[in-house]
């Protein structure tokens, strides 16, 4: 049986208006690490609140363990004993310590115990030589990880992490998401996170969900979702995808094509159609070229980082299309 699951849920917060999700259905199992990805105002954070017991919806039910999750009016402290969200909102106490901090989510019957898991927890987050630290000593991304060792010092069963990517660079982003996986794998914690960054999901989960305009558009592997994004909408949210259409070289017409920008490979010799070369960005790993076929921009990665000038001719070869549902 999954650990938790949503049946056709849907919460609109502005009648006759459009907003919050709606007829949501999803299956989460044990230990899984979730992916909500959708662009600003598609629903991501409404679906986390449902989830965790903070929104209760119209219609529809949540169930965790197979038994209903209670909403605010219904218990004191919304949110199921089993279940911690992080949200981005700071909620710890800004001129305590760090271990303090952490540590007051234990009670004080044994002192001696209450120390060790706290440093325990600090180790396992990598954050125990902040220990001493106040709170408003430390950057966004540590405030972030002390907030999420806070939550699983009380080794909950689920965890809810709203953005947890959002203020950290690239260094501590693999850090991080290795944290999660590691929380997910050794500690079985089931993690069902929300981000607008593709790169966090595809890294990282057993399960994606796209959303978009509240409804789930596509779920699944993200391999899968990647490679077969079957939408315009999600082919582009996962890796700025070409959407080509009407174009000689396509293998149909009125048939729209998904082709990711490392796809492509451009020459000076030949290829299946001439291309002008609009501009060139360097980009570390590659260089981002926007060359223009029949008026239609297309965007490029090119490894090779050829001096391309603007305004030349070059060929550009398509290596794979993915046809997109119409
Ligand atoms: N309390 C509320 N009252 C009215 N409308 C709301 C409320 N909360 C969310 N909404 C609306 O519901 C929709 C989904 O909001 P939500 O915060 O879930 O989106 P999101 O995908 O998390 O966005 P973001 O990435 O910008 O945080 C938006 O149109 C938002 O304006």
């Amino acid at each position: 049986m999954s650990l938790i699951q949503l049946k056709n849920v849907s919460k609109n917060f502005v009648e006759g208006i459009a907003s919050g999700v709606s007829g949501i259905s999803l299956e989460v199992s044990e230990g899984e690490i979730v992916t909500i990805l959708g662009e600003s105002g598609s629903g991501k954070t409404t679906l986390l609140k449902l989830i965790y017991g903070y929104l209760i919806p119209q219609s529809g039910e949540v169930l965790y363990k197979g038994e209903k999750i209670k909403g605010p009016s219904e218990k004191l402290i919304p949110g199921h004993d089993e279940m911690k969200m992080v949200t981005q909102e700071v909620t710890l106490n800004l001129y305590a310590r760090v271990f303090d901090n952490i540590a007051s989510q234990l009670s004080n019957t044994d002192l001696q115990a209450k120390s060790q898991l706290t440093l325990q927890t600090m180790e396992f987050l990598r954050i125990e030589h902040l220990a001493e630290k106040k709170i408003v000593e430390l950057s966004g991304g540590e405030q972030q990880r002390v907030a999420i060792a806070r939550a699983v010092i009380t080794e909950p069963k689920v965890l809810l992490l709203d953005e947890p990517f959002s203020q950290i660079d690239s260094i501590l982003k693999r850090q991080l998401r290795d944290d999660i996986e590691r929380l997910a794998k050794f500690l079985k914690i089931t993690v069902i996170m929300v981000s607008h960054d593709p790169t966090d999901g595809l890294a990282l989960s057993d399960q994606l969900l796209i959303v978009k305009k509240g409804k789930i558009v596509r779920q699944g592997h993200p391999r899968n979702l990647y490679l077969h994004p079957q939408k315009a909408y999600v082919a582009s949210l996962l890796g700025k995808a070409n959407l080509l259409k009407n174009l000689s070289f396509l293998p149909k017409q009125e048939t729209e094509f998904a082709v990711y920008p490392h796809q492509i490979k451009l020459s000076y010799t030949s290829g299946s159609a001439e291309a002008i070369v609009k501009s060139t960005h360097f980009s570390g790993a590659f260089q981002e070229v926007e060359v223009v076929v029949e008026s239609k921009i297309i965007l490029v990665h090119d490894p090779e980082f050829t001096p391309f000038v603007n305004g030349e001719k070059v060929f550009l070869d398509v290596l794979h299309y993915e046809e997109l549902e119409q």
